[in-house]
Parts: C-alpha cells; sequence; structure tokens
C-alpha cells in the first residue's frame, strides 16, 4: 500500500519557486531539445515550419502574359476605340497558355489571346473579349482600347533568387502554394515535436462511462491533445494514471521517445498531489508555481532526462497554461495577443498576472460571469484571455492586451 504523503513536501533547495509568466516560457522553451530538419513532399507540408528560408528557383510568372481572355494588341493603334467608333483589326494568330503565338504582332493586327498565356512580341495590350465584337474570319473591332494593365509581367511576382519564405513561417495553404509555384518539390521543414500526454487522478474516467459523485471525465486530455495536433505536435498518449506513486512512477519510467511529457493533475498542495512529490523528491525540478492565475500550481522538471510540464488539474488552468507556456515553445510564435478597449472593470489577481476569460460585446470586451478555473464553459465560450497585470487597475474604457483563443 501507498503510505499517505504528508500534507508539505521537504523542498529542495536549488529550484524557483514562484517565477514570472516570462521566466517560465523561457524555462520551457529551454526544456525543449533542439529542432531537427526534415524533408517533405508540398503535400505533407501544410501546418509544418520552414528549417530554412525558400528562395525562388523559377520565375512566376514565367512569362509576359495576359490577365484576360480576348485579344493582345499594340496599345498605340486602339487609343480611339470606342463602342460609337470601333477599331478594327486584324486577326493573325492565337496564344493560348502553354501554346504561345510563333510570330510578331504588327501595326494593325493582333492575336486572340486567354488568360496566362504569354504575350507575343509586339503586343503589349489586351482588349477582353466582352469589349470585342468578331466580323467574320480574321476581323475584330474593340469598343474600348486595349489596356497595357491587363498585361501581367514576367518575374511580377518573384524573380528567381527572391526569398519566398523566412525560416520558421508556419506553412499556410498559400505558403505552401507559393513554394511549389517558386520551385520546390521539397521543403524542408522543422521535425514535429513528439509529446506525451498523460492525465493523473483517481477520479477520472474515460468519456461516456458512468459517473459516481466526485468523479470527472477525463476532458483535458482531450482539450490538451487537440492542441498539440493545433501545434503540429505528434501526440503519444499515455492515457489515465492513478494517484498512486509507484504507478505513476512506472508510467513515468516507461515514456519513450518523447520531447516532452506533459500531465495534468497532482501538482498542487494536497496530499495526493503525487506528480508534485515524484518530481520534488526523486526527479528534478526546474520550477514549481508561477505568479499566475490560472495556472498557479504548474511544474516543469525532468524525470530521467525527459522533460515533464505538470499542468494543473483544473479544466481552465491546463489549457490556459498550455496556450501561455506550451504552444509559444512548440511553435517558436509569440503570443497571438491584440489590444482591445474594456467594457467594464477586470480585476488583478495581486501578485499574480491574470489571464481572464473575456468575451466580445460590440468591439469591447468584457470579463466571462464566471472566472472559477473549474468553469470549463468559461474557455469554450470565451473568444480572448485578458491580461491583467499585478496591481494594474482596469477600468470600463482601458486598453487591455488580449490574447486570442483559438
Ligand atoms: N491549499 C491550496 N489548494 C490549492 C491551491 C493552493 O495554492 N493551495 N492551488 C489551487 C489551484 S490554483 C489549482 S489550479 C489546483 C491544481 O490542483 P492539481 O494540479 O493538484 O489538480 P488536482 O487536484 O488533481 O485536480 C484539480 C481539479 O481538476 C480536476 N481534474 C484533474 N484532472 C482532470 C482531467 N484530466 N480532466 C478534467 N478534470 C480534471 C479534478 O477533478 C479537480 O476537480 O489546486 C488548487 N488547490
Ligand atoms: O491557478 Mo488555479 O489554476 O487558479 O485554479
Amino acid at each position: 500500500m501507498t503510505p499517505v504523503p504528508a500534507d508539505s513536501v521537504p523542498l529542495p533547495a536549488d529550484f524557483a519557486q514562484f517565477v514570472t509568466l516570462e521566466e517560465a516560457q523561457a524555462a520551457v522553451r529551454a526544456a525543449l531539445p533542439g529542432p531537427g530538419t526534415e524533408w517533405v513532399a508540398p503535400e505533407e507540408a501544410f501546418g509544418r515550419r520552414l528549417a530554412a528560408p525558400l528562395q525562388a528557383k523559377v520565375a512566376h510568372p514565367s512569362a509576359t502574359e495576359s490577365a484576360l481572355d480576348g485579344i493582345a494588341a499594340r496599345a498605340a493603334d486602339t487609343q480611339a476605340a470606342s463602342a460609337q467608333a470601333p477599331v478594327t483589326l486584324r486577326i493573325v494568330g492565337e496564344s493560348r497558355a502553354g501554346q504561345p503565338f510563333a510570330g510578331e504582332v504588327g501595326p494593325g493586327e493582333c492575336v486572340r489571346i486567354y488568360t496566362g498565356a504569354p504575350l507575343p512580341p509586339g503586343a503589349d495590350a489586351i482588349c477582353p473579349v466582352e469589349q470585342l465584337e468578331f466580323r467574320g474570319e480574321g476581323e475584330v473591332s474593340l469598343l474600348t482600347p486595349a489596356r497595357t494593365t491587363d498585361v501581367r509581367h514576367l518575374g511580377d511576382d518573384f524573380a528567381p533568387g527572391d526569398e519566398l519564405l523566412a525560416a520558421g513561417t508556419r506553412l499556410t495553404p498559400a505558403r505552401v502554394a507559393l513554394a511549389v509555384a517558386g520551385g520546390h518539390a521539397q521543403l524542408p521543414v522543422l521535425r514535429r515535436w513528439r509529446v506525451a500526454l498523460l492525465s493523473t487522478g483517481d477520479e477520472l474516467k474515460a468519456p461516456g462511462s458512468p459517473l459516481a459523485p466526485g468523479e470527472v471525465y477525463d476532458s483535458n486530455r482531450y482539450g490538451l491533445r487537440g492542441l498539440l495536433l493545433d501545434c503540429g505536435a505528434e501526440v503519444l498518449d499515455l492515457g489515465r494514471a492513478p494517484d498512486d506513486v509507484a504507478e505513476l512512477a512506472a508510467r513515468l519510467d516507461a515514456v519513450g521517445g518523447a520531447d516532452l511529457l506533459l500531465t495534468s493533475g497532482g501538482v498542487s498542495m494536497g496530499r495526493y498531489d503525487f506528480m508534485r512529490d515524484l518530481l520534488l523528491e526523486r526527479g528534478e525540478v526546474t520550477f514549481w508555481k508561477i505568479r499566475l492565475r490560472p495556472g498557479g500550481p504548474t511544474l516543469l522538471g525532468r524525470w530521467n532526462g525527459l522533460s515533464v510540464l505538470g499542468l494543473p488539474g483544473n479544466p481552465v488552468s491546463s489549457l490556459v497554461v498550455f496556450e501561455l507556456l506550451v504552444r509559444p515553445a512548440l511553435t517558436g510564435e509569440g503570443l497571438r495577443t491584440a489590444r482591445l478597449r474594456a467594457g467594464a472593470p477586470f480585476g488583478h489577481a495581486g501578485q499574480k498576472t491574470a489571464f481572464w476569460r473575456g468575451e466580445l460585446r460590440g468591439g469591447e470586451v468584457v470579463p466571462y460571469p464566471k472566472q472559477s478555473s473549474g468553469v470549463l464553459r468559461s474557455l469554450s465560450d470565451a473568444q480572448v484571455l485578458v491580461r491583467v497585470d499585478p496591481a494594474q487597475l482596469v477600468a470600463a474604457g482601458d486598453e487591455v492586451e488580449v490574447l486570442w483563443l483559438g
């Protein structure tokens, strides 16, 4: 039988307590190993981060071409064209995307042309088909002048050697398309982080199973899993562990090949907060407790060389701490913040930096009515977290910094 531990554990001397949010962010970033590079095909690249800058290998467009379906002509020939006095040109050929016109466009001449087709030598302007009247074989009347602005020039978008994307850029769909347009068939991306996930607590139950009073569904693991996937990480799901020191130690021992272990629960001040005990007594602790609300009891440490971030069990706390510490470390990006006007006062949390759940009302942000860390609906309903620093006073009408929730 596991002995019941004392309420307070003896604290080793060499770790930080009550660190600031910024210190905690830096420590979590430092707890990850160096990133590695791998090459992926464009179809595998969505959501990944570039490991190196990407230069264009080709020009886009690859030729000077038409932006419209119509005719290509010499602008000077068509200046006088109008609906009342159309200008008639002789059609000497056709230019299609992939099948350019071989000859040259002379005075009084034009070629039929389609969007993306190369502009033939001699021509410098386009008149769209809506402004044309075809006169039997070989002749066309223009109801407006042909425009040079409907020509897309060689390399307008980018030229060979231009930097298209910086190292570290997250590959959105538009950026994957840009990389392909720039001539890349393989992209250097950062290796995916492999993050293990473990929920702790005797009271945790699988989704949908019968629930006795005091029991709770293991919702944190599903929220955290989604956040990890959203950050492009690979999830090693370790399920649930009971409140039992020996069992917990065995589960930690068995984690293989992860860059980071995220746990939820068991890090606060209770007798059965065994994640805290294990790391304090038998592992290493970098910090325990952040001057932060929610998420104060968060613990960062190591277990046999494995970095472990112990998130608090309270449902809001675990997900908020992820947003503040884990997302920036995994993505290498700063917090997604903005400034908004407060539509009502926000309190501070003493010496702690508070992140209150906020709802948008007519362009202003107001506090969600229930701010307890157990009210998971606050996080689901809110659009932003409102940062209030220690002793900061926020009155209605003041600007506040907010963090967008995904
Ligand atoms: N005397 C003190 N008590 C507490 C303090 C404190 O400073 N002094 N800090 C409070 C704060 S703040 C938080 S946050 C919690 C964190 O506690 P633990 O990390 O030890 O979490 P548990 O006690 O295991 O659980 C707390 C709460 O969350 C529920 N829970 C746990 N895991 C899950 C899960 N996977 N899915 C859904 N819900 C979960 C659990 O049932 C509890 O209700 O400590 C305060 N106490
Ligand atoms: O920090 Mo606890 O996370 O406030 O409930």
